[in-house]
């Protein structure tokens, strides 16, 4: 199943629980070219789920991608397209239905890109996305990986705070929703059950509303972040409004009742309305949202994650490096602990309102590119590392060059990828750094993705 729309941390837009098309809030992926199905009739036994959430059966050798199916069950499937993977098919009926399968809250569900797993019931969604982090980890030569990672802390639906939609401004109406699976066509949508209520309803709103502010023939995202002070929203739009574009897009704040309206002309956004300075809470520490920051995809997630981090960190001394720091999601919590704290981002506009607070030594910087060296590492006790999906294998390696002894005797790891993760995890091994526990943490509900937080010490 195509991630549709999606739900990502990046406040790029893009398609959601990290999927293709636009989603509640990452980027916009490349959604193939829609297939036709095509072929026979297929009936298959599911034998298990794939890291998609597709149900994986074999038929004449080969692998094949059933999606909504669950293991156990015997479904009728028709062939899609070909990879080196396998064959991709669509779901033509279920003969056999598994007791696990759920019904749908969702009447998009199957159609709408931005969720895969609706059919599963949530228990069975948590234990799959655990086998994701085991497996991962096994592949990377952890034996014991069953033993380490303990049961995910599974974050409910309706809690979503970004998301990015898209938007196609027709000859007579705007549409405002997720992308539809494999498709660029945008499902409009009444309401979102993974999104909290402040963005639930906003695309059927938003519909209404931009109609007189878009130029027929245009689309693009529209970037939402619940924030503490109302809604921040960004809008592409494709030229600089007019003062009439401008006065319509204020009337569009004022009903909305949005804290802040931002458009963007390309890549380049430009604040247009505030009503209300966007604010979040990290710690006990309000700051201003910057546009485009990242922000942890739920409320409750974030403060699932900062609570296994600040486990792990209470109990060291001396001071603590956050890198890929953000805003500070775990620099301000850990600095309210009275810990001496420095904290290191690419994007300069995270780290200057985070480095304003005066609790954390904050600084832009690549550390892809420039990974803290042995010399800098040397004086913390802890380093907290939370990469993009990518990982931090220039950082870990760095890490490992540090002799026994020297430097962090504590490694806090969060990540959103178990690839990379375990990747990762294999250099500290490695490197003398031993795997102790790794938590998992689903904030994305109903889709592929899930977080994790792992702790290192030597
Ligand atoms: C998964 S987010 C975590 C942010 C923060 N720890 C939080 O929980 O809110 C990853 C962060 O890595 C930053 N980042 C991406 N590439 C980077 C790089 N090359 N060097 C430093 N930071 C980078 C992003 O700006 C983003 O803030």
């Amino acid at each position: 199943m195509a991630p549709p729309r999606s739900f990502r941390p990046s406040n790029r837009p893009s398609g959601p629980g990290k999927g293709p098309a636009k989603g509640r809030g990452g980027k916009r992926p490349s959604t193939p070219p829609a297939a036709t199905p095509h072929g026979p009739i297929l009936s298959l036994s599911i034998d298990r789920l794939g890291a998609r959430g597709d149900g994986i059966a074999h038929a004449d050798g080969q692998t094949v991608f059933v999606p909504f199916a669950l293991p156990g069950e015997t479904v009728q499937a028709q062939a899609l397209s070909r990879s080196s993977d396998g064959v991709s098919t669509v779901l033509k009926g279920i003969e056999q239905p598994s007791e696990h399968r759920a019904d749908p809250v969702c009447p998009h569900f199957t159609r709408c890109g931005g969720c895969v797993t609706q059919h599963m019931v949530r228990e069975d969604e948590s234990v799959w996305k655990r086998s994701l982090i085991v497996e991962a980890l096994k592949h990377r030569g952890f034996e014991d990986a069953d033993a380490l990672v303990s049961s995910t802390i599974a974050l409910p639906a309706g809690s979503r705070r970004r998301a990015v939609f898209g938007y196609r401004r027709l000859a007579e109406r705007v549409v405002v929703g997720f992308n539809e699976r494999a498709s660029h066509q945008i499902i409009p949508l009444d309401a979102c059950p993974v999104l909290v209520p402040a963005l639930s309803s906003l695309p059927a709103r938003l519909s209404a509303l931009l109609a007189p502010v878009l130029p027929k023939g245009s689309q693009g995202d529209i970037m939402v972040v619940a924030s503490d002070t109302g809604v921040d929203m960004m809008l592409d739009i494709p030229a600089i409004p007019d003062l009439a574009g401008r006065e319509g897009l204020a009337a569009v704040a004022d009903q909305l009742d949005l804290a802040r309206l931002t458009v963007r002309i390309g890549k380049t956004p430009e604040p247009m309305v505030m009503r209300r300075q966007p604010v979040i809470t990290l710690g006990n520490t309000r700051l201003p949202l910057p546009i485009g920051a990242f922000l942890q995809p739920s409320a409750e997630g974030q403060q699932a994650l900062q609570d296994l981090v600040l486990a792990a960190v209470r109990d060291t001394t001396g001071a603590v490096a956050d890198l890929f720091c953000g805003m500070g999601t775990f620099a301000l919590p850990i600095a309210e602990l009275g810990r001496q704290v420095t904290a290191y981002d690419l994007e300069a506009v995270q780290t200057a309102p985070l480095h304003t607070t005066g609790r954390v030594k904050a600084q832009a910087r690549d550390l892809f590119r420039l990974p803290l060296i042995i010399d800098e590492l040397k004086p913390f006790s802890t380093i907290v590392l939370d990469p993009p999906r990518a990982g931090a294998q220039q950082q870990c390696q760095e890490l490992v060059r540090l002799p026994s002894g020297v430097g962090p005797q504590r490694v806090v790891m969060v990540s959103c990828s178990p690839a990379t993760f375990s990747r990762d995890a294999r250099i500290l091994a490695d490197g003398g750094y031993q795997l102790n526990s790794v938590t998992p943490v689903d904030q994305f509900v109903w889709s592929a993705h899930v977080e994790l937080v792992a702790v290192f010490t030597r």
